[in-house]
């Protein structure tokens, strides 16, 4: 089984693949009266024939090392996870192009940090590594399955 260590999320590594989205540095702009900071427009949102709607994940927890099985893709929309909690979860993507997903590359969190998946990147379920695993989901509420599953002939061994 390969092998693949997963990594802390950065914003530069995951470009490629989505948003990073966290309140780190200086904020876009100080609103209510200088009490709160306001990190303005950090995700880029896309749905095809859909529209943007907001639903609660309660997940499992997973623990390292996972086997990693399968990934799948949403074709007409982006997914946004944003944790309610200020607890690490585990990000696996995988590239695309030619229909199936190249190897894939995994992260984990830093506290606080959610990810807003472009449109039909190929990415791992959730998969929070501490209960309850409770995060608000942003993504494309419309019609068909907009869900594309890959299985790997081999699983990878995602690791610390
Ligand atoms: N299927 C579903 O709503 N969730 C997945 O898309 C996922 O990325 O966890
Ligand atoms: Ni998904």
């Amino acid at each position: 089984m390969i092998k693949i260590r997963a990594q802390l999320l950065t914003a530069e590594a995951f470009a490629p693949f989505g948003d990073v989205l966290e309140a780190r540095g200086a904020p876009d702009k100080q609103i209510n009266q200088g009490l709160c900071g306001r990190f303005h427009d950090r995700a880029a949102l896309d749905f095809d024939g859909g529209r943007a709607g907001i639903s609660l994940f309660k997940a499992e927890p997973r623990k390292l090392p996972l086997t990693l099985e399968m990934v799948e893709r949403h074709p007409d929309g982006s997914q946004a996870f944003l944790p309610m909690s200020q607890d690490p979860f585990l990000i696996v993507v995988a590239p695309g192009g030619g229909g199936k997903p190249g190897r894939p590359t995994a992260f984990v969190t830093a506290p606080g940090q959610g990810v807003n998946y472009f449109r039909g990147v190929w990415h791992g379920v959730l998969s929070p590594l501490c209960a309850p695993g409770l995060f608000a989901v942003v993504d494309r509420i419309g019609e068909g399955p907009n869900l594309e599953e890959h299985w790997f002939d081999e699983p990878y061994m995602i690791e610390h």
